[in-house]
């Protein structure tokens, strides 16, 4: 559409002035529209030199995108259609042959493989009363076989040999990409036509894509890693298409085996996707014992180990589809040492066997192992014996999926892959999953690739295809994909408009950066041993020398890119390149290297989250689930509205691109989007939020987006709330006595006790009458009570958020500037103090104004944490006996609806399935409860020293004090 079609060049440049106000943190770039064709030839908004050599044509096209929002229907979508400026396009597009070369035979001949291939064959052989052929196998019979008994017993071996051969191969076949510089032309070219009728712009930040063009160009022969966000699947698109558009070969994509659906598999497939399945048996070593508690959960400690050398702590999630590995994780570990039968070998060796395939039995079952079975002549049990087969499977699954990523890293192809492991359902980035990222670490570290592009991305939606996740937050279970459903699928979304998107690139850094920021202590003691042998033979002490460190030391070739470290720049020397990479990487261990690597989860997810361009539709919504529950005039709206505008302004957060330019124009454009089933407007023209479930979950998805923004702010506010409870009184009456209500509790709320405080200071309630005096001009808070509590929020939502980078700007130090961000608000007032070194207090104010920001603050988390009040509540039944997960989970949801009813709660959301499975997550890893997983079904049993209600109640008021 050309700017005359939208109206007057005026209009367009008024437009354009208020975008670029909105936009001031750089230019944006439409990558739907053409370069030369349809975006005016501007210069540089900021003179900013890589945009302007970048060039490319990369105008602004600012007015272009308002025409567009504002008149998007699907026929002026077909208008749009631009052949042949769609061809060229496609056609343009650098790409690289050698990055999608198929990996699959270096894969079938990967040592690692045949050996995983062999090892399959022994178990097989094992557990049909075979004598494995392998010259190590301790499968052997103690007794020697008879030679005919002996040639049959090999033609039967060969032939499980050749069956698992033949496994491997078609493992492959599913789960292989097969990309080609011609089909991805096709792809980018299809993939143009179909983002266009979906949505009305695809925004990039112009310096972002610049950034990455320049970080591929700088590093040629490093593989790039795409990790964006999960929130819907044209993720998966978006991402080649910005890789496409910016003549970088695109991405091998890890997709759940889910997706692989008669024909739109197939397009996948050669769009880049490759299939891997979201679950996998476990296996274990020989005399390892399995935690019950991780019965039927994958195991990467073979995947990920490769000759550690300090045989702790074996157990790794797969990470597929896995729950994060945290404490709660690493409590369900086994105790023993790993498998060593999936080590690579060097080629041609004959691989030791000795290190038996065992299965984990279900909880309490006796573990046996094949051979002892074939010994002792009892026949093998059947449950095991199928769970074996299902792992022996597994382990040839692991390691063709091992071989085929490290191959694809080794020809220099780009990966991507989510590492949320599915899609969020709640708005907000999820816990990372491990089990790729690991494999992609062990690629690098075992020098198998030159180093690795790190690229965090954020895709944020104006309005996401998927329509909603209520039903699944409900407690419904997925409706799994099929072709009819995705042809449903099709039908329903394509003759709307969901807006716009934003794709955020955070600055691409190398692996070999963020290792070595990661890895200082194990630097200082390289240094150090250095050191002191360097002095012994020069005859005289060395000191370890501190020095402030240059920042460049740590950032590699892409210094100006890089970020590490921020926090501080007095480090140790860092040693050479050279060697880090021989010397104090190898000698990790792999606790170390799993500490690392969820560092650098965690690391990206937190970019992630806080990359994200908030969108009108994610502001809207945040008022609407924090301020407005009961709905607000158009002014109050628009007034909420600017104010958030502001606040991202101040906390360096891009605002996405508000049409008409104007803050009602947003908050219109907004609820628009956001549909009549959560937006109406009352008799006496309120604009309503629907805040029942299902719907209300619909709008917390778009309010977490922009509540990220206050995510530490609203750990403070909390604590801040829960002294105001304390001085008020008000705390155990809404936590005692669990989990049975109390009508006198109805009435208790904070803001209803401020009021009745500040109105009637002489209330004649005894405990009120004694808090009045301090409260009638506020009361106050040391500030290390507020950085205690806060740090205990803090790590009872561990589960649930990131809060800050690893490495980079400590957590304190994050907790110290929201606190100097509320001063600054004047909801808190530093007192003075006689002598300078008295610890800091501070004044809370309980003026309105104050109190209605604190209350905007932690209603962005309360949800969360009354979801897990309430599961802790949910506990006491446990007292009379263990629970499935899914009736836990029922339970909580029942019982904070009670909760809901009476008032004691104020957010429906709060039944959130999700939030209460995290809950779950916090619960086992405080060692409150273990889940028992066996025939994949979850179990929560209370740990011993919590089997007592005293103890229930404690934990939950541990946590209710920060509702
Ligand atoms: O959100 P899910 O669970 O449907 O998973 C989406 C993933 O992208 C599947 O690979």
């Amino acid at each position: 559409m050309s700017i005359q079609q939208g109206g007057q060049a005026e209009q367009q440049q008024q437009q354009q002035q208020m975008r670029e106000e909105r936009s001031s943190f750089g230019r944006l770039r439409n990558l739907l529209l053409d370069d030369d064709v349809d975006q005016p030839q501007q210069p540089p908004l900021d003179g900013d030199a890589h945009a302007r050599s970048a060039g490319d044509g990369d105008g602004d096209d600012g007015g272009e995108a308002v025409v567009v929002v504002l008149a998007h229907n699907p026929l002026l979508a077909i208008q749009r259609v631009r052949w042949f400026s769609d061809v060229r396009f496609a056609l343009s597009r650098r790409q690289d042959a050698h990055r999608y070369i198929a990996v699959d035979r270096l894969t079938l001949e990967d040592p690692l493989v045949r050996l995983a291939i062999d090892q399959a064959t022994d178990c097989d052989a094992a557990s049909s009363s075979l004598t494995s052929s392998y010259p190590a196998s301790s499968a052997s019979s103690s007794s020697t076989p008879a030679p005919a008994a002996t040639t049959s017993n090999n033609a039967q071996i060969s032939r499980l040999r050749n069956e698992n051969m033949r496994r491997a191969s078609k493992i492959l076949s599913n789960m292989a990409s097969r990309l080609s510089t011609v089909l991805i032309r096709c792809v980018g070219w299809t993939l143009r036509k179909c983002l266009r009728a979906l949505f009305s712009a695809v925004y990039v930040r112009v310096d972002q894509n610049d950034r990455l063009r320049e970080a591929a160009r700088a590093h040629p022969n490093a593989p790039i890693l795409f990790l964006p966000s999960h929130k819907s699947h044209i993720d998966y698109l978006l991402v080649s298409y910005l890789a496409f558009d910016a003549d970088i070969s695109v991405p091998h994509i890890a997709a759940g085996d889910n997706l692989n659906i008669f024909f739109f598999g197939g397009l996948a497939r050669r769009a880049g996707a490759f299939f891997i399945r979201r679950k996998l048996e476990s296996v274990m070593r020989s005399g390892a014992r399995q935690s019950n508690t991780n019965a039927d959960r994958g195991s990467t400690a073979d995947l990920l180990d490769q000759g550690s050398q300090d045989g702790t702590d074996p157990t790794w999630e797969v990470g597929l589809d896995e729950s994060p590995m945290g404490s709660a994780s690493r409590s369900r570990s086994a105790s023993g040492p790993l498998l060593p039968w999936l080590l690579p070998s060097p080629v041609g060796s004959v691989v030791s066997l000795t290190g038996q395939l065992e299965v984990a039995a279900p909880s309490g079952e006796q573990q046996q192992q094949p051979s002892q079975q074939h010994a002792n002549n009892t026949p093998p049990r059947r449950r095991s014996d199928s769970r074996a087969t299902a792992a022996t499977r597994d382990t040839v699954y692991r390691a063709v999926l091992r071989s085929y990523v490290r191959n694809l890293l080794r020809i220099g192809g780009h990966l991507e892959f989510f590492l949320e492991g599915g899609r969020s359902r709640s708005g907000k980035v999820a816990m990372p999953k491990y089990g790729l990222l690991s494999l992609v670490v062990d690629t690098f570290l075992d020098n198998e690739v030159d180093d690795v592009l790190v690229v965090p991305i954020n895709v944020s939606y104006d309005q996401i295809v998927e329509g909603d996740y209520a039903r699944e937050l409900m407690g419904a279970p997925k409706q799994p994909e099929s072709f009819f459903g995705t042809l449903r699928g099709l039908a329903r979304t394509v003759m709307r408009s969901y807006g716009s998107l934003y794709v955020d690139v955070e600055t691409p850094f190398l692996l070999t950066d963020f290792l070595r920021a990661a890895t200082r202590p194990e630097q200082a003691q390289h240094l150090a041993r250095t050191a002191s042998v360097d002095s012994l033979h020069a005859g005289r002490p060395h000191d370890l020398v501190l020095t402030p460190a240059p920042a460049s030391a740590f950032l590699g070739s892409s210094s100006s890119a890089s970020s590490f470290p921020s926090s501080s720049n007095t480090s140790i020397v860092p040693v050479a390149l050279a060697d880090l990479r021989t010397t104090v990487l190898p000698a990790l261990t792999r606790s170390r290297r799993r500490e690392i690597v969820d560092e650098l989860g965690r690391r990206v997810l937190h970019s992630v989250s806080n990359l994200a361009t908030l969108t009108s539709t994610a502001m809207v919504a945040l008022l609407f689930t924090t301020r407005f529950r009961k709905g607000a005039s158009m002014s109050e709206l628009t007034n909420g509205f600017n104010w958030l505008v502001a606040e991202a302004s101040a906390r360096g957060r891009a605002v996405g691109y508000i049409p008409g330019g104007d803050a009602e124009d947003a908050v219109v454009y907004a609820c628009t989007l956001l549909g009549a089933d959560l937006v109406d407007v009352n008799a006496e023209g309120l604009i309503v939020p629907t805040t029942s479930v299902p719907n209300i979950f619909t709008m917390c998805f778009y309010a977490n987006q922009a509540a990220s923004m206050f995510l530490i702010d609203a750990v403070v506010a909390s604590v801040i709330h829960m002294h105001l409870k304390r001085e008020l009184g008000l705390q155990n009456e809404q936590e005692d006595e669990l989990p049975v209500l109390s009508q006198r509790r109805r009435s208790a709320s904070v803001s209803g006790a401020v009021a009745a405080v500040k109105s009637n200071p002489s209330t004649p309630n005894r405990k009120r009458a004694a808090s009045v005096s301090s409260l009638e001009y506020g009361f106050s808070i040391s500030h290390d009570e507020l950085i205690a509590g806060a740090q205990e929020v803090c790590s009872i939502l561990a589960h649930e958020y990131i809060f800050h980078r690893p490495h980079e700007t400590p957590l304190v130090e994050l907790l110290n500037h929201a606190i100097a961000g509320l001063v600054k608000n004047d909801v808190l007032t530093l007192e003075e103090t006689l002598r300078p070194d008295s610890p800091a207090r501070y004044e809370v104010s309980l003026d309105p104004a104050s109190m209605e920001l604190v209350r905007f603050l932690r209603f962005t988390i309360k949800p969360v944490i009354d979801s897990y009040w309430m599961s802790a509540c949910a506990l006491l039944p446990l007292l009379q006996g263990e629970q499935t997960e899914s009736a836990f989970v029922r339970n909580t949801q029942q019982l904070a609806n009670e909760y809901l009813q009476a008032g004691v709660l104020e957010c429906p959301e709060t039944i959130s399935r999700e939030a209460i499975k995290n809950a779950i997550q916090l619960l086992e890893s405080w060692g409150v409860v273990t889940v028992q997983v066996a025939s994949d079904v979850r179990t929560l049993v209370l740990r011993e020293r919590y089997q007592s209600r005293p103890a229930l109640i404690a934990i939950a008021k541990s946590i209710a004090q920060f509702s």
